[in-house]
């Protein structure tokens, strides 16, 4: 076996496609942070650009589609990708693209996170997209990751309990994902998110931290489940480290920025020395 066979066939790859945040605490730069603390090779397809901070956002410059089916050419052919996924995708035809790209290259392992609003309040998802996600993307999708009012909107529906999010995790389930992991960042109490296989229900469950800085928690939740996926960790699995990823990344905050600021994406690898 060649230098470069043998180092292929150690280091697991993820590819994130998805919007640049200019802060640094959501979208592909938070994917590609989780990436590397999980001692996954990270690669990007970006599909915008964000003028953003812990304030909000203040600029949204979509690329043009031939530069990010580039993108994803170059890495497909070349690096290789044993699990992807989307977050940022603000129009039909950069989901359409992105779609058409994932089956053309036999990509495995699809984490679709369907990002809509950011924290702030600013769309990053037209309304027009979100039937294209469901059409286009969800069915090719390994696991899907919605956040509460996204998933409000995916089933057109309101979700105020566990057993509301059970139901959204059906009814997403039936668009065609092999898992939904439904987030329940957004309810009081514990920090609550299912797993649905199309069968039965996993809960994980964190005591809630007080904060303000959850900014691209979202983010790194699911960059953690491809990380894991590229790695071939099982479903359950990978949803658990997310899961401690992300818990310890939201307890050790970094208090930067005057508003939501971001997560703390070492914390994970140093939990076990303090
Ligand atoms: N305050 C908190 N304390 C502990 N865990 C949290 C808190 N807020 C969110 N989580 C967890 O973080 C993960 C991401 O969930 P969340 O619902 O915040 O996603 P999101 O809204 O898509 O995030 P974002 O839009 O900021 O990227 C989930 O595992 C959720 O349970
Ligand atoms: C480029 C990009 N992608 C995703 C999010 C969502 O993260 P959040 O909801 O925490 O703002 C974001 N703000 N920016």
């Amino acid at each position: 076996m060649s230098d470069v066979q043998q180092a292929r066939s150690r280091v697991a790859r993820a590819l994130t496609i998805a919007g640049s945040d200019s802060g640094g605490g959501a979208g592909i730069q938070a994917d590609l942070k989780t990436f590397t603390v999980l001692n996954v090779y990270g690669m990007s397809a970006l599909t915008a650009i964000t003028a953003q901070n812990t304030l909000g956002v203040h600029g949204i410059f979509n690329l043009p589609l031939e530069a990010i089916e580039l993108q994803i050419d170059a890495v497909a052919t070349d690096l290789g990708v044993d699990a992807v996924k989307t977050g940022m995708l603000s129009q039909v035809p950069i989901i359409e693209t992105v779609a058409r790209k994932i089956k053309q290259h036999n990509i495995p392992n699809l984490v679709v996170d369907p990002v809509m609003v950011a924290k702030g309040g600013a769309k990053l998802l037209e309304d027009s997209s979100q039937q294209a996600l469901i059409d286009h993307l969800i069915p090719l999708a390994t696991v899907i990751t919605p956040n509460l009012p996204e998933a409000e909107v995916l089933i057109n529906r309101e979700i105020k309990t566990v057993e509301d999010m059970k139901e959204a995790a059906r009814r997403i389930h039936d668009f065609g994902a092999k898992y939904v992991v439904v987030k329940g960042g957004h309810l009081e109490g514990d920090a609550l998110d299912i797993l649905f296989d199309g069968q039965t229900f996993e809960q994980y469950v964190s005591p809630r931290h007080e904060t303000k800085h959850t900014h691209g928690t979202g983010c790194t939740f699911s960059a953690a489940i491809t990380a894991e996926l590229a790695k071939g960790t099982p479903i359950r699995e990978a949803v658990a480290t997310a899961k401690e990823f992300i818990t310890c990344a939201i307890r050790d905050t970094l208090g930067l920025g005057a508003g939501h600021g971001p997560t703390n994406h070492w914390a994970y690898n140093n939990r076990h020395k303090n």
